[in-house]
């Protein structure tokens, strides 16, 4: 669904990430880890199309990159679920409202999404805060609710950025919870994470694929991470 081939990126000129290569297949678990810095989030980055190598190619179900103009970027970026590693809320608007902010970017109509915006609430176990603005809800909630507005427009691929940063080890269980189950419906899921507890817990619900960032390189961490 998304492969990232020989990929070089760097800021400003000076190299960060050096001869990257990844497929995220579907029904593919990776978990990215690395020292601060390493470009985590700059991978990540690259894979949804928000920038764009320097050098070697990123294909996006099937279409490669330098081929695809702004629209088919916006087009494809909705079969992407990405969970920002700040949440990215607005917000003045309700926690039912940020989630349902893709629909209308997809140019859909919200209104005509209740149930889907309810269902999604309800399977992350915030239905009752729908009305809540974002300063209201715990660090937990936030990264529930960002994960449901990530899954709003049913995505085929689930970025997630330190989706457990800030919550404690019984709410970053029911997240991985969340994201085991979606993997199970065959989507691939992509997590960067400094959480080496979370990955165990993962690798003893699916077989997931721990890749280690690391100098502008991308290995294959070893079993004892
Ligand atoms: N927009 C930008 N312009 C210039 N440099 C940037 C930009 N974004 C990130 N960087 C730099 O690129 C490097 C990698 O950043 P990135 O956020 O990808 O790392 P990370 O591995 O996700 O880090 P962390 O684990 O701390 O979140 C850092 O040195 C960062 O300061």
């Amino acid at each position: 669904m998304i492969e990232l081939s020989d990929i070089t990126y760097g800021y400003d000129g000076s190299p960060l990430l050096n001869g990257i290569s990844l497929d995220l297949s579907p029904g593919s678990f990776h978990f990215l880890t690395g020292p601060s810095g390493a470009g985590k989030t700059t991978l990540l980055k690259l894979c949804y199309l928000d920038l764009k190598p320097a050098k070697g190619t990123i294909t996006v179900f099937g279409a490669p990159s330098e081929k695809l103009g702004r629209d088919a970027i916006a087009k494809l970026r909705r079969r992407v679920g990405v969970v920002h590693q700040d949440c990215g809320f607005l917000e003045h608007l309700s926690l039912r409202e940020n989630v349902a902010m893709p629909l209308a970017a997809a140019g859909q109509d919200p209104t005509q999404h209740d149930a889907e915006i309810d269902e999604l609430l309800a399977w992350v176990g915030l239905a009752r805060r729908a009305d809540a603005l974002p300063a209201e809800l715990s660090g937990g909630e936030k990264q529930r609710a960002a994960l449901a507005r990530a899954l709003i427009l049913s995505p085929d691929v689930v970025l997630a950025d330190e989706p457990t940063g800030n919550v404690d080890w019984e709410m970053s269980l029911r997240l991985l919870t969340l994201l085991v189950e979606l993997n199970r419906m065959g989507k691939a899921i992509l997590i960067a994470t400094h959480d080496l507890n979370l990955i165990r817990a993962a690798k003893a619900q699916v077989t997931a694929r721990v890749l280690r960032l690391r100098r502008g390189q991308l290995d294959v961490a070893g079993v004892d991470l």
